[in-house]
């Protein structure tokens, strides 16, 4: 594959003195500072990209020899793995990059790629002097304690590395704890318990103080799961590190059950998590079916982004109306969500809701006057739709002596992302580790590892953190949720003029019933039995 390079990330100045072990492979011309500098504001990254023949360009991540030119190398301990040696080409060509995206039509252009995730034919690290952290932070998500198995028994089995170390308690573990040290004998059941065996929290993400343990532990590669907060965190530690010249490698673990982390297929957890949620969908069903106009509120996990419910009302088709934070709707008069429960149950007898938490969050702020309110990493506290929502609907029909009805508000969020994570997540967490400790292995840092379009790649944090994945409202699969239900899709001509395209990249017109499943406003707007025959 020919590449041509147009950026380059430029050379760091490094101002502070590596620990001694290291200093050997750094250059002499690093000038010795003050141990622990100040928190400071990470700059925004420097993209190293490379272009190539019909529109190829390389999204590409930082190497560690980017600003340590004299790093040794030495040759893969995998090649004399018993396991792996006799696997062909298990070394991944180092031209091996993965598009972002794989519909293309035959003008266009090759667009944006990432590189291949795996192990290299060459090392940055000598496996025996290695010593690496993991970090777990934000919220619960089912798989977290699979990933940091497989992280420390692919790192001692795999590698050798001589010590991994659990930060417990998140980001601020790293200057408020003690560290544990983690075995392959240690972790060898926790993929079966949900939570996280290292702790977790929001908030304390102090980059000055997390880069000095880093430093004073001698760390040489930190591996940090969590989501979007999560990440942009270790974006500004890998800032850190590369501005002091450290040699250690900063990887991210995209971990998040709202599924809104950008760019990567799909996050850990959240097959589980929509398996989880069958459960509560299945009561509400059962209970709204045995009451006369009965109806089941389900509530699930959804901050931004109405994923978990968009695929949980989907793999159900028990659910008659699905409302999400991405599409907005209202209660009252024609076209509402109670005039459609009232038709649902007078044709049906009965109806289940689910409701992502973000959902109706301007609603409900208006009708209670309430001021925002924030969690220890800055994110707004939730109001409780579902509790409103049922409310709502409760006062609603207080007023029609002549139609009693009966509601159950099921709310399991917190029991969607307490389990163990299923078959499917297991091994994608244990390939998702695999990526990680290759990838740091082999000198990459300032990175996020995770498939895209079905491959494992290297993708720079900048990427990640930019913005958040969130249901496309005028997409195909929205589409098929609203002819799932049938419910109304409450959209203005300004709401589908507003929606965002997933991609940066141009919209190309659809071939002909390609996209005969999103309507226009005007049809959709009040009218629920828009809709037949399959998505
Ligand atoms: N912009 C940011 N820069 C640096 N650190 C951040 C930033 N946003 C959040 N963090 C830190 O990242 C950690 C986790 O963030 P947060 O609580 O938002 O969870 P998350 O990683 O987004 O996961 P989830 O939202 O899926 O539970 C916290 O310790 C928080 O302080
Ligand atoms: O109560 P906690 O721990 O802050 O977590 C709640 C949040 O975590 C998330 O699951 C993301 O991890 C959101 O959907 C939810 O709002
Ligand atoms: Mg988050």
């Amino acid at each position: 594959m020919e590449t041509a390079t147009v950026v380059v990330a430029p050379a760091p100045v490094a101002i502070t003195p590596p620990p001694q072990r290291k200093l050997m492979e750094l250059k002499s011309s690093f000038a010795p500072a003050a141990k622990s500098s100040p928190a400071r504001k990470a700059k925004p990254a420097k993209k190293k990209l490379a272009g190539g023949g019909g529109g190829y360009v390389l999204e590409d991540v930082p190497h560690l020899t980017d600003y340590l030119p004299e790093l040794k190398s030495y040759p893969n301990p995998l090649q004399d793995h018993p396991a792996y040696s006799v696997v062909k080409q298990y070394f991944v060509n180092p031209d091996d990059t993965v598009a972002k995206k794989i519909v293309v039509h035959k003008s266009s252009a090759r667009g944006t790629h990432f590189r291949r995730a795996g192990p290299r034919q060459r090392v940055y690290f000598q496996p025996g002097e290695v010593t690496a952290a993991i970090v777990t932070c934000g919220g619960l998500c089912p798989g977290l304690n699979t990933v940091i198995r497989e992280l420390v028994c692919g790192l001692h089995d795999m590698y050798g590395v001589a010590s991994v170390l659990g930060i417990e308690g998140g980001y601020k573990g790293f200057y408020a704890r003690n560290t544990v040290e983690l075995t392959p004998r240690s972790v060898n059941d926790i993929h079966k318990r949900g939570g996280t065996v290292l702790g977790t929290s929001r908030g304390g993400q102090d980059t000055a103080k997390i880069v000095d343990s880093i430093q004073d532990r001698g760390i040489d590669q930190v591996y940090i799961i969590g989501g979007d907060g999560t990440q942009k965190g270790a974006a500004s530690i890998h800032e850190e590190v590369q501005r002091r010249g450290l040699k250690c490698a900063v990887v991210g673990v995209p971990k998040t059950i709202d599924n809104d982390i950008a760019v990567i297929d799909k996050s850990f957890g959240f097959d589980t998590a929509v398996e989880e949620a069958q459960r509560a969908i299945n009561a509400a069903h059962v209970e709204a079916e045995s009451a006369e106009n009965g109806i089941g509120v389900v509530k699930l996990m959804g901050r931004n982004s109405g994923f978990i419910a968009m695929y949980a009302t989907l793999a159900s088709r028990d659910v008659d109306c699905c409302l999400i934070p991405e599409s907005p709707f209202y209660l009252e008069g024609k076209g509402g969500l109670l005039q459609f429960v009232e038709r649902r149950l007078r044709d049906n007898g009965h109806m289940v809701i689910v409701v992502a938490e973000g959902a109706g969050q301007d609603l409900i702020a208006r009708s209670m006057h309430l001021v925002d309110t924030h969690d220890a990493s800055g994110n707004k506290v939730l109001l409780d739709v579902g509790l409103w929502l049922s409310h709502k609907i409760k006062e609603h029909f207080k007023r029609k002596p002549n139609f009693p009805i009966t509601l159950k508000y099921i709310d399991p969020t917190y029991m969607i992302r307490a389990v163990p994570s299923n078959a499917s997540d297991n091994v994608y967490c244990t390939l998702l580790a695999h990526s990680a400790l290759h990838g740091a292995m082999a000198g990459y840092t300032g990175f996020t590892v995770a498939p895209v379009n079905g491959r494992h790649a290297y993708i720079p944090f900048y990427r990640i953190t930019e913005k958040q994945n969130k249901v496309v409202i005028t997409d195909r699969m929205w589409a098929r949720v609203l002819c799932s239900t049938n419910q109304p899709c409450f959209l203005t001509h300004e709401d589908v003029e507003g929606a965002g395209q997933e991609e940066e990249e141009p919209h190309l017109p659809l071939v002909e019933g390609e996209n005969a499943l999103v309507r226009s406003p005007s049809m959709c707007n009040g009218n629920d039995h828009l809709c037949s025959g399959a998505a």
